[in-house]
């Protein structure tokens, strides 16, 4: 049996999306705050986050937003981690770096794979080129980081397709959004459940 997989769900937006993800045993949760059908307010944000117990991981999703609103939405809502999907460059990340947060950086894989860490991220993300589409990206031929390397494997993942995904790329971990939706940007408890039972049991019968 190798590490146990990380699992991430993400952009949700309901205190019933909350509680399945914890229920099923996720390590973290993405609230988004960059424009998508799945952005949140941050009184909303707040509320959720509160119900997140010590041990999952809150992360709030950005993209190309000023440091200002970004720091805000994070301390006023309580969030443990910032995940980010623009082009924000190392100054910004560094700018983030000193209030002690875990750092996610979010990649559209569209030639070469980005070495982890070039931004000093804690979690490389590598994700279809539009974040939370729900389109798998082509993996054929890309030099995928090292293994034990701390990297999410995202774009297009369902509970069908994640355990083939996590046995071919050997992520530390998978992020999923619309493949546990019934439509754009309302979850489904049983498909929470379903992939991160599935996603799990993957990495332990490798
Ligand atoms: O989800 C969004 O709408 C979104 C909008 C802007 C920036 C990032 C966004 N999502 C980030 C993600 O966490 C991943 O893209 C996601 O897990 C993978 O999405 P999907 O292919 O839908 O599973």
């Amino acid at each position: 049996m190798g590490t146990p997989l990380f699992v991430k769900v993400c952009g949700l937006r309901t205190e019933r999306d909350v509680d399945a993800a914890v229920e099923a045993g996720a390590d973290a949760i993405g609230l988004v705050f960059a424009p998508s059908p799945r952005r949140i307010d941050a009184a909303t944000a707040r509320r959720l986050a509160a119900r997140v117990p010590d041990g999952v991981l809150t992360v709030g999703v950005f993209r190309d937003q000023p440091l200002d609103e970004v720091r805000a939405l994070l301390d006023g809502t309580g969030t443990r981690a910032v995940q980010l999907h623009g082009q924000e460059d190392l100054a910004y990340y560094d700018a983030l770096r000193p209030d002690g947060r875990t750092l996610l950086r979010g990649v559209a894989v569209k030639d070469a794979v980005p070495r982890h860490g070039e931004r000093g991220e804690d979690i490389l993300l590598l994700d279809a080129p539009v974040p939370g589409a729900g389109e798998v990206w082509d993996r054929t031929g890309k030099q995928l980081p090292a293994p034990g390397l701390p990297w999410l494997l995202a774009g297009g993942l369902d509970p069908r397709n994640v355990a083939e995904a996590v046995r071919t790329a050997r992520p530390w971990g998978v992020d999923v959004s619309s493949g546990i939706e019934i439509s754009r940007g309302v979850k489904s408890p049983e498909l929470i459940a379903a992939f991160v039972a599935a996603a799990r049991g993957a990495r332990t019968m490798s």
